[in-house]
């Protein structure tokens, strides 16, 4: 596809604006965090759609962070444009997601190498039939040594992209569970890791976990919008 910047949902009229590595929670109100709260020279290069985006600096160098918005038709929309017409290098996704397993309890740190989903996003997007998705090794290699730098422990390994937030069988996890061994579920890491790999680009994913289906632990709206900043001081470490 040929396309001109703006893009129908990026506003901003100077690709360079948009730094190379790109952070994505799924909140735009958790970008509008993490610039106010750790970056400096701050400058909004999106609201359209209320899809806020910011670049500034962190500890001098330069990075980009803008909401995804949930689920993988709009994670796919904004990586996309991001990857194919602002050149953006790498994003990494940093979202909450539920715990499948005992092993996991809120506010765990997990660094995401493969996604497992029912999902039809990359046969549609590019005639992509496996049902799993992988992020890029050496991003991720290069995550799990900040993480170890900076002391906060990370948990690797697959989880599930989930097309659907409240399924009407509440119990199907256990199946996806023990049958894919997902650890967690979110809702956007299949298809980014998908635009990601057709276009050449490289992507990760950190989460925290912000409730557990097994133990029904749940975190506040405010918390899952304030308070995940372990996750986020990783990421911000591939500022360049
Ligand atoms: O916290 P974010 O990044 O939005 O991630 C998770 O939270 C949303 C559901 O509440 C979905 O987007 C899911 O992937
Ligand atoms: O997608 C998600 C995210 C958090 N918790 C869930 O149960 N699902």
């Amino acid at each position: 596809m040929s396309m001109n910047i703006p893009t129908p949902h990026i506003e901003v009229k100077d690709k360079g604006v948009i730094a190379d590595t790109v952070l994505m929670p799924g909140d735009p109100l958790r970008a509008k965090f993490i610039a106010e709260k750790f970056l400096e020279n701050v400058e909004q290069f999106n609201s359209v759609r209320g899809m806020l985006g910011y670049t500034g600096t962190y500890k001098g160098r330069k990075i980009s962070v803008m909401g995804s918005g949930m689920g993988m038709p709009s994670i796919g929309i904004y990586s996309y444009e991001l990857y194919a017409f602002y050149d953006v290098k790498r994003i990494i996704r940093i979202g909450s997601c539920g715990a499948y397993t005992e092993d996991l309890d809120v506010y765990d740190v997990l660094l995401v190498d493969e996604a497992w989903s029912e999902s039809s996003y990359a046969k549609t997007q590019s005639g992509y039939t496996s049902d799993t998705t992988y992020a890029t090794p050496k991003l991720n290699d290069k995550l799990a040594n900040i993480a170890k730098v900076l002391d906060i422990p990370v948990k690797r390994g697959k989880i599930h992209s989930s097309d659907v937030f409240y399924r009407q069988d509440f119990n199907v996890y256990k199946n996806i569970r023990d049958q894919y061994g997902c650890m967690a579920v979110e809702m956007e890491s299949f298809a980014l890791f998908a635009n990601a790999s057709i276009l050449g680009k490289e992507a990760s994913c950190i989460l925290t976990v912000s409730d557990s289906l097994v133990k029904g632990d749940v975190t506040t709206s405010e918390e899952r919008q304030n308070s995940f900043v372990k996750m986020m001081e990783i990421a911000l470490e591939m500022a360049e």
